[in-house]
């Protein structure tokens, strides 16, 4: 069985590659630096793993501890994907394609998929709001256009509690007023506002650009928190990236019967 997993910055989302598609969804809130305790609490359970495949955003030592674990554990050195300059239909925005955050790669890659045969001459604009809050645009023949990064709202408070005397405690409750009277309301009132008109206005901004309608994704963990609060309409996809690792997993699986098929087929 292939292990798809997406580690992101505050999360580790996996999944098992079924049917081509990513079934039995998981997610846990990760270490910053460690995570083998936090795979062999997750991951104990899994058995007959074949291959891992994995989008790492967490950075080199994360890597190198999934890379340790999964060694010791399953005999299975993870597969790390980056993104390309061309692939799956969809052309690379960046001059130095790799530079391009692998999770935004393979969210491009599931929207391009998803939409191919659907409606081919739209626009896409997908918000990831996770640890940052990613865009990005995707034209209708498979360019993307590229893309900006903002903190996450929980990343957004913590820069508060961290950089500030007078901002500490943040109760996660993201409640939405208008003016709040504690500091705690204040500060996620104030980033939920943030996101919210940064969303919209960069929403009616990639209209002009693109002109003409578009389709408007969101996906990543704090989205159903934000998206109740958005002016347009959004499709959710939760677990892009995972459908993105499918979409990729299920291309390198094809291309090895092809290759095993070749070798027993050649005299
Ligand atoms: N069950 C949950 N536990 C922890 N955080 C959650 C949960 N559900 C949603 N979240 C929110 O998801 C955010 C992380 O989203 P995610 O897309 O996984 O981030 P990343 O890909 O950057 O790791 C957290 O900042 C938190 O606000
Ligand atoms: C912007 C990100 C940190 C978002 O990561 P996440 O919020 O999912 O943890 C990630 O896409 C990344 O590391 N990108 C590399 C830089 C870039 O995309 O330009
Ligand atoms: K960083």
């Amino acid at each position: 069985m292939i292990l798809l997993v997406d580690i992101g910055n505050s999360r580790i989302k996996w999944a098992q590659l079924h049917g081509g598609k990513p079934v039995e969804i998981k997610a846990m809130i990760r270490g910053k630096t460690g995570i083998k305790r936090d795979l062999s609490k997750a991951w104990k359970g899994l058995e007959s793993i074949s291959q891992v495949i994995v989008a790492n955003v967490g950075g080199s030592k994360v890597a190198e501890q999934l890379r340790e674990w999964s060694q010791s554990n399953w005999q299975i050195t993870p597969e790390f994907l980056i993104a390309r300059s061309n692939g799956y239909g969809v052309r690379n925005a960046y001059s130095i394609p790799e530079d391009l955050g692998i999770d935004r790669w393979l969210g491009l890659i599931a929207v391009r998929q998803r939409y191919r045969n659907v409606d081919h001459n739209s626009a896409i604009c997908i918000i990831d709001c996770g640890t940052a809050i990613t865009v990005d645009v995707l034209a209708a023949g498979g360019k993307h256009l590229g893309g900006l990064i903002v903190p996450g709202l929980v990343s957004m408070s913590k820069l508060l509690v961290d950089n500030t005397a007078g901002v500490n405690e943040i109760n996660g409750k993201m409640e939405h007023s208008l003016l709040a009277s504690t500091t705690s309301a204040a500060v996620n009132a104030g980033a939920l506002y943030a996101t919210i008109s940064f969303i919209d206005r960069i929403n009616s901004d990639v209209a002009a650009e693109v002109k003409g309608e578009f389709k408007r994704i969101i996906t990543g963990g704090d989205a159903l928190r934000i998206l109740p609060l958005l002016r347009d309409k959004y499709e959710h996809l939760p677990d892009l990236v995972l459908w993105g690792l499918a979409q990729v997993a299920r291309n390198t699986v094809s291309k090895a019967k092809q290759t095993t098929s070749v070798d027993y087929a050649t005299p």
